[in-house]
């Protein structure tokens, strides 16, 4: 286990006694930089957008400043192993690619570069319903590798029925059910750019490969594209279900079940009570409510609410080995990852992708071991402190 994702360093500083420099920069700042050259700026305001002001994005940055790791010495961490079991699935390390919707406006390889990116390393993709690609596509790109599938959760319940049961049969084993999008938040940057991909047809893949949302149009969305888009959206738009509504989603997937974008305690009991298995503690990377608080501030009233009745995942604002640390420190079961494989994707498809995730891992195996640690679950709050 030594080194097994460590390894990447020395493969990369072995390229530099041979004059090569990595493919892209393995700092997560710079890379989002180089980015902002590289997409269109359509691209990129998608990406990098918040809703509102920012404060949110910014203060799931901040959240991470405020602890600090207390490394121990001479505990001989020099074998690590990283490896646990997150809702059924075995992984490597406790790290997901997170849902990222319209990988199209991003590259062309889009959801499958990333799928078979995260496949060579064994780490899920969460497949987003607002994916370029189809449910079937992605599978097959993901072939051996882990895969869950996030629900955007249309109000027509034989639509809902047909995608969960696709994704069930196509080998997705989790359910990331995400609560705090039924309606897109005020994102002045997607605004100005005045680019709507949905209403363009991008993202559109699951929904249009579906019989059972096609049955409900009166055109195919070839022939009419805005009718077919609207009816999407209007089907996921909205929040007029209760906590009861979940039990429905209980009968219709045979697998683990997590609600996404999770906040406040009494949601998480509320979750367990409706018989979840796992909550992600997440504010959409700031994406949705602007002056919401820091998703890693709240994570560990949590933990202390549920941590002992479902399995508690966090995101929002992860971007190096050492963020990965605290929040597995504050009780996070494991983190999803958003914008910076993303960046990779822009910066050179699945290479990019892979270049991201293998250097967020040795960035995490290198903390975990230079701070004292062997295993995950020795990674408690006692290792932190207050800056
Ligand atoms: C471009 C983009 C698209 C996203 N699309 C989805 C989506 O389709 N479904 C979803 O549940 N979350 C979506 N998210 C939110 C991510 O799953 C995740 O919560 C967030 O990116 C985590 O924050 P981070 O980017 O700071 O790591 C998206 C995020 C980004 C940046
Ligand atoms: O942009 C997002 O954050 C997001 O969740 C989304 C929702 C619908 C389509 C594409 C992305």
């Amino acid at each position: 286990m030594a080194g097994q994702f460590a390894g990447y360093q020395n493969e990369i500083y072995l390229q530099g006694y041979g004059g090569t420099a990595p493919p892209f920069t393995t700092d997560a700042t710079r890379l989002e930089a180089a980015a902002a050259e590289l997409m269109g700026p359509e691209a990129y305001s998608y990406v990098a957008g918040a809703a509102g002001s920012g404060a949110t994005a910014s203060a799931n940055r901040a959240a991470f400043d405020r602890w600090r790791l207390v490394p121990r010495m001479l505990t001989d961490a020099t074998e690590r192993d990283l490896s646990s079991t997150v809702l059924g699935t075995p992984l490597p390390a406790p790290v997901l690619l997170a849902p990222v919707g319209v990988q199209s406006i991003v590259h062309a390889d889009a959801e499958r570069a990333t799928a078979r990116a995260a496949a060579a390393l064994g780490l899920p993709v969460v497949l987003s319903t607002a994916s370029s690609t189809s449910i079937e596509d992605v599978a097959e790109a993901s072939g051996d590798g882990p895969r869950w599938f996030q629900l955007y959760w249309p109000n027509d319940p034989d639509v809902c029925g047909s995608i969960l049961s696709r994704a069930r049969e196509a080998g997705y084993t989790a359910l990331v059910v995400t609560l705090d999008t039924w309606t897109l938040a005020w994102r002045p940057s997607d605004l100005d750019s005045g680019y709507l991909p949905f209403l363009q047809g991008e993202g559109m893949a699951v929904p249009f490969s579906d019989p059972v949302f096609r049955s409900r149009l009166d055109k195919a969305p070839e022939d009419d594209l805005p009718s077919a888009v609207l009816r999407w959206i209007s089907m996921i738009t909205g929040t007029d279900r209760g906590w009861d509504a979940l039990a429905f989603l209980r009968e219709h997937w045979d697998g683990p079940i997590a609600l996404k974008g999770i906040q406040h305690p009494d949601d998480a009991r509320r979750a367990a009570d409706a018989g979840m298995d796992g909550v992600v503690v997440s504010n959409h990377g700031g994406r949705q409510v602007d002056g919401a608080v820091a998703s890693l501030d709240v994570l560990p009233e949590i933990v202390a609410a549920v941590g002992d009745r479902l399995e508690v995942l966090f995101d929002s604002g992860v971007r190096t080995g050492a963020d990965v640390v605290k929040a597995l420190a504050l009780g996070a079961r494991a983190v999803l990852l958003g914008r910076p494989w993303v960046y990779g994707l822009a910066h050179g498809g699945e290479d990019g992708v892979r270049h991201v995730l293998r250097s967020l891992l040795a960035d995490l195996d290198l903390t975990m071991g230079l701070s004292g640690h062997r295993r995950i679950t020795e990674l408690t709050p006692a290792v932190l402190r207050r800056a």
